[in-house]
């Protein structure tokens, strides 16, 4: 029996949506922004709205190399124009001359009265003119000056977070600097006796640190500031000390290891101590003992030692705490897994809902599938590097073969 009283195995562990929403609604927005070029802007939050001063594109312009031309000077098939004018990208043109064509090129302003671009293919140039053979409609191969974008349009939302497309809208428009929130400063440690950093020999009873790293590169993806407290040591008082240290000095404080039942396991009691256990143990596997709660103030997400529940449980819960702690809206936080039919049995309905380690591949006739890696122990690390995503089997559910699951690309995940 639990402390509550009920099965202590599964009936206390909270739904997966309970959870996330109580850790969602205690992610505030750092208020503090700062302005960057555009070459330091991927994967910050955009703090304040780009707003277009200039019509995309700011001139009707070509949109093939050919010749601009008057449609109504090309009545027929065969048609001779004298060519007046050639206007490469960059030129400013000057108006058509009736009854001429202007040799132009992708990009190049259309002149004035002109209103169709014919492309070269069905041109002949013949000396000084050229010899149309298509009939072409007014407006074609023009794009219009404010066809894309016009002055006063918002182009990105305050809360977008940037990648290559936004950053290039923005240059695309003249804006050169944006308005980003500042990065999240997380301190994390790995708690453990046996851990040892990578590049030493291994004593007896040790392993290899992967989880601090494993963490640091999935903190680092989100664009957060980094404070390392490396190990600690598995004692009640160093973990106090270790948790007073990084509240003090961080936005989020973060650990791997420690936060299950064992009497060498100290996170909980020490936040419980130092501030407040929000949350401990979901109904999720792997990831049951994920904690949450406040030091002083700060945040706090304990994620479990198991190499793979630390995975799965930064990209499940930490990663939309801190993108919505860094400015992103809420609505864009938790990923949309898509749809794919299994390519496996799940023939017994479990208590917890399982992210499985899986691969998103195609069949023999070129369809999606998802196949389940072989084992489901959460210690195996290289199931992370075979897989593509998580398959996420519904707890009291059973599958068959051919029946659809939903996947949480890594793709996705992982940006
Ligand atoms: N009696 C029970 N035992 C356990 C339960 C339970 O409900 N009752 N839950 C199990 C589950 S589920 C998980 S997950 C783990 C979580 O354990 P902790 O968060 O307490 O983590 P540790 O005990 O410290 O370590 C677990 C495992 O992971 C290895 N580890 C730890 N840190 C690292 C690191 N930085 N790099 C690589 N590997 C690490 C550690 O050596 C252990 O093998 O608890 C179960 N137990
Ligand atoms: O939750 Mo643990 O992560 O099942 O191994
Ligand atoms: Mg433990």
């Amino acid at each position: 029996m639990s402390d509550c009283g009920c099965d202590a195995v599964t009936d206390c562990l909270k739904p997966l949506e309970e959870a996330l929403t109580l850790l969602l609604s205690h992610a505030k927005a750092v208020g503090e922004t700062e302005t960057v070029s555009l070459a330091e802007a991927n994967g910050r939050v955009l703090a304040e709205s780009v707003v277009s001063q200039i019509n995309m594109p700011p001139w009707d312009n070509s949109a093939m190399d050919g010749y601009a031309v008057n449609t109504a000077d090309v009545p027929a098939v065969g048609t001779k124009l004298v060519v007046s004018q050639r206007i490469p990208a960059g030129a400013a043109p000057i108006p058509l001359a009736a009854g001429t064509a202007a040799r132009i090129f992708t990009g190049a302003p259309v002149p004035p009265n002109a209103n169709a671009v014919v492309i070269q293919e069905v041109c002949e140039q013949a000396g000084e003119s050229v010899i149309i053979s298509e009939v072409v409609a007014p407006g074609a191969n023009i794009r219009l000056a404010g066809e894309d974008t016009q002055i006063g349009q918002e182009v990105l939302q305050t809360g977008t977070r940037l990648g290559a497309q936004h950053i290039g809208l923005a240059a695309s428009v003249g804006v050169g600097e944006l308005k980003v929130y500042r990065r999240l400063k997380v301190a994390l440690f790995s708690s453990g006796d046996e851990l040892i950093n990578p590049g030493q020999p291994l004593g007896p009873g040790q392993i290899y640190n992967s989880n601090e790293y494993t963490m640091q590169a999935l903190l680092q993806a989100l664009g957060c500031e980094l404070v390392s407290l490396g190990i600690v040591e598995d004692t009640f008082d160093a973990t106090c000390a270790a948790l007073t240290s990084a509240a003090a000095q961080a936005d989020l404080v973060m650990t791997s290891g420690g936060v299950s039942v064992g009497e060498e396991d100290h996170l909980k009691p020490a936040v419980e101590k130092l501030g407040s256990l929000d949350m401990w143990k979901i109904a999720i596997r792997p990831g049951k003992p994920l904690a949450f709660g406040h030091i002083q103030g700060t945040p706090f997400i304990g994620t479990p030692g198991n190499p793979v529940s630390l995975f799965v449980t930064f990209l499940l819960f930490a990663r939309p705490f801190i993108l919505k702690s860094q400015g992103v809206n809420e609505a864009m936080v938790v990923p949309t897994p898509l749809l794919a039919k299994a390519d496996f049995d799940w023939p017994k309905a479990e208590k917890r809902r399982e992210f499985a380690r899986a691969q998103l591949n195609l069949d023999d006739q070129g369809q999606a599938q998802i196949s389940l890696f072989s084992s489901r122990s959460s210690g195996v690390l290289n199931s992370l590097t075979w897989a593509n995503g998580l398959a996420i089997l519904p707890e009291q559910q059973t599958l068959a073969r051919g029946e659809m699951v939903q996947f949480l690309p890594f793709s996705e995940l992982l940006k």
